[in-house]
């Protein structure tokens, strides 16, 4: 049992390290069905450049190979296990599943809120699928909220998308990637530094578009709009990255937040919820520095107060150009790091560039 084991792990990382897309790995010996135990990332080295998967299984002699079903390692419906790989950007941290053998996420939104839940799952701000790519896009990218919501852009969880998908197929050095989303083409792109630079697209600014029902003229952009909070004024400017931000500097007792102040766990259900806001909303409560380096707290639509939002970080620039806060350069410091946005004149498209790390590799019965 122990030789075959051995046998089966040294073939299969050999298999991993020779490129062999791990889709494709599953050993072919006529004698063996094995147990997924555990994939581990061997990231590059002097010695190894390339980062390579090593998949450790108990396994066992088996009845001739037609009773073996031929599963990928990240799928083996059959035991009701699901198989993931733990991603974070800057602490908002997702998990992410290999979808790319089916058009539909391989679980529900509701099993997807179980997987999030921090003490009854395996903990996360979201579950994002890789599926398939769709008119001419290498990809698609789906995510959930951790409350099983689907948003239509995820702007740390594209950071992920992209890392998860280089592991997967073993590419090494700079990589791009046509991903279709519910916010349109987004271009993820891996630097040689290891960052991620996202061409997140147009903003939305339309009010109805974002969508708000905030008071304006011929559905011009809200900018600098008062909106009343549990009593409280506050002044918003709403932008949609695809998914949909309220961003505020200020309110009627603070000209400038000091965001560290706020009760975010009290403030921000009663944005997220408000009546303006009919498809509910992100909220990004921010601190300007300087006209090139601003601080923001978050409390997302679905998810609650997370370390990080990337297209809130876009959304905050957005905004902050229109009520002539900052330049279109800006960093973004947020709880969990930095971000570095521009809103580029030319074209009108919004940068983001920051990291996105592996945590953990799993399996989890459904
Ligand atoms: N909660 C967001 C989706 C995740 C956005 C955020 N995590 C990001 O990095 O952009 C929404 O419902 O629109």
């Amino acid at each position: 049992m122990a030789t075959a084991a051995a046998t089966v792990s040294a073939q299969l990382a050999y298999s991993a390290r020779r490129n062999t897309s791990l889709s494709s790995l599953s050993p072919s010996s006529p004698t063996f069905a094995f147990k997924f135990n555990s994939l581990r990332l061997i990231h590059t080295t002097p010695t190894n450049p390339n980062p390579s998967f090593r998949i450790s299984m108990s396994s066992s002699i088996q009845s001739p190979p037609e009773t073996i079903s031929q599963l990928s390692f990240l799928d083996r419906r059959e035991s009701g296990s699901l198989h993931f790989v733990k991603y974070h950007g800057l602490g908002n941290d997702f998990i992410l599943v290999d979808n790319r053998d089916c058009v539909e996420p391989k679980i529900s939104p509701e099993q997807a809120a179980k997987l999030c839940d921090r003490n009854f799952g395996i903990g996360a701000d979201g579950v994002i699928f890789v599926l398939p790519g769709f008119n001419d896009t290498d990809y698609t990218m789906r995510i959930y909220n951790s409350d099983g919501s689907e948003p239509e852009m995820c702007g740390n969880g594209v950071r992920c998308f992209a890392k998860f998908i280089a592991d997967l197929e073993n590419l090494q050095g700079k990589q791009s990637f046509n991903v279709h989303t519910g916010a349109g083409l987004i271009v993820p792109e891996i630097q040689e530094d290891g960052k991620v630079k996202v061409d997140m697209g147009v903003p939305i600014l339309n009010a109805s578009d974002v969508p708000t029902k905030l008071p304006t003229t011929n559905n011009q952009p809200v900018v600098s709009s008062q909106l009343d909070v549990d009593g409280v004024s506050w002044n918003v400017t709403c932008v949609s990255m695809g998914n949909p931000h309220c961003v505020t500097f200020s309110n009627e007792g603070s000209q400038n937040l000091l965001v560290d102040e706020l009760n975010l766990a009290d403030i921000g259900p009663k944005f997220e919820h408000h009546q303006m806001f009919p498809a509910r909303i992100n909220t990004e409560f921010v601190q300007v520095y300087s006209r090139s380096h601003v601080k923001m707290r978050v409390w997302e639509r679905g998810a609650g107060a997370t370390l990080a939002c990337g297209t809130g970080a876009c959304a905050v620039v957005v905004a902050a150009v229109l009520e002539g806060r900052t330049e279109r350069c800006c960093t973004v410091d947020l709880p969990g790091g930095p971000l570095e946005i521009e809103w580029r004149e030319e074209d009108n498209h919004v940068y983001m560039t920051g990291p996105a790390e592996v945590v953990f590799y799993g399996s989890v019965p459904l």
